[in-house]
């Protein structure tokens, strides 16, 4: 397997079936801002009033192959493996495709995430257990916790001062990486500690 980030903001995605497990990844896609169309007869109370507010389209009605005609990624995930074989089946070699009960007719699984702002910490077991997968997401979600957000924006916004203001490589490789260390994360006022640390640099001869 090949871990990748996809920039999926507005393609669009056609997920097959609206039980609780094609709802937990339309709230995934959601959260990168894919455009969402929903094919199935019936969806959970969830996916009906995000189809109310019009956040995905709800396609109320079995799959047939040109429900994913145009599509940029597909999720099969209805209870009927004949129904999840016939999405395996439409799919074009070139579009991208997960069948919930069938890792290997898939050419992409869905990983365990903990988001944090910029911070995305993805976990996989390739399909050997998606439980485990889960508590080990839960875990590192312990360890990064929602203070991140913040430091990621505050570490995005030092590099490119960084990168426009400081010439000497050397200077800029070292204020790069003190920024990121854990001492520096926990000292707490990063703004006063940036500035500081920039002084200091500047007063070397
Ligand atoms: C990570 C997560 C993301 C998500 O779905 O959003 C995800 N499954 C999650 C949970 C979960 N899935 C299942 C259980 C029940 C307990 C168990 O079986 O262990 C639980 C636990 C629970 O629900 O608590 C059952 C299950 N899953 C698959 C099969 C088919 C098979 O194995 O053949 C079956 C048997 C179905 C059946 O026949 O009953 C297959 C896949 N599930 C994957 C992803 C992909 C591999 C990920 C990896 O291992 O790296 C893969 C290959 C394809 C895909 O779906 O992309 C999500 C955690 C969400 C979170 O983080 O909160
Ligand atoms: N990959 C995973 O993460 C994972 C986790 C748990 C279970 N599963 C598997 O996922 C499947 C779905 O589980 P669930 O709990 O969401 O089931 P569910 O019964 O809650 O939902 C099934 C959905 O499929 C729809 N559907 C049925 N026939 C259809 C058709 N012809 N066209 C379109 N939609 C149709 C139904 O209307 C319903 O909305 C099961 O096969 C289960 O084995 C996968």
């Amino acid at each position: 397997m090949y871990p990748v980030m996809l920039q999926i903001a507005n393609q669009s995605v056609v997920v097959v079936g609206g039980g609780s497990v094609a709802e937990r990844k339309v709230v995934g896609l959601l959260e990168a801002n894919a455009a969402v169309t929903v094919v199935s007869p019936a969806v959970t109370e969830a996916l009906k009033e995000l189809a109310a507010k019009e956040k995905i389209r709800w396609k109320e009605k079995t799959f047939s192959a040109d429900d994913i005609d145009k599509a940029f990624l597909v999720i099969a995930a209805t209870s009927d493996r004949h129904v999840n074989e016939a999405v395996a089946q439409a799919a074009k070699p070139y579009q991208l495709i997960n069948i919930v009960d069938d890792p290997e007719r898939s050419n992409f699984y869905v990983p365990s995430v903990v988001r944090r702002g910029k911070l995305t910490i993805s976990v996989s077991t390739s399909g050997a257990s998606p439980t485990l997968a889960k508590q080990i997401r839960d875990e590192i979600a312990n360890i990064y916790d929602e203070e991140y957000e913040r430091y990621v924006d505050f570490l995005t916004a030092c590099r490119r001062y960084i990168l426009q203001h400081v010439d000497d490589a050397s200077i800029r490789r070292s204020l790069l990486k003190t920024i990121a260390t854990e001492s520096f994360r926990k000292s707490g006022n990063w703004e006063e500690q940036f500035t500081k640390l920039l002084s200091q640099y500047k007063k070397q001869p």
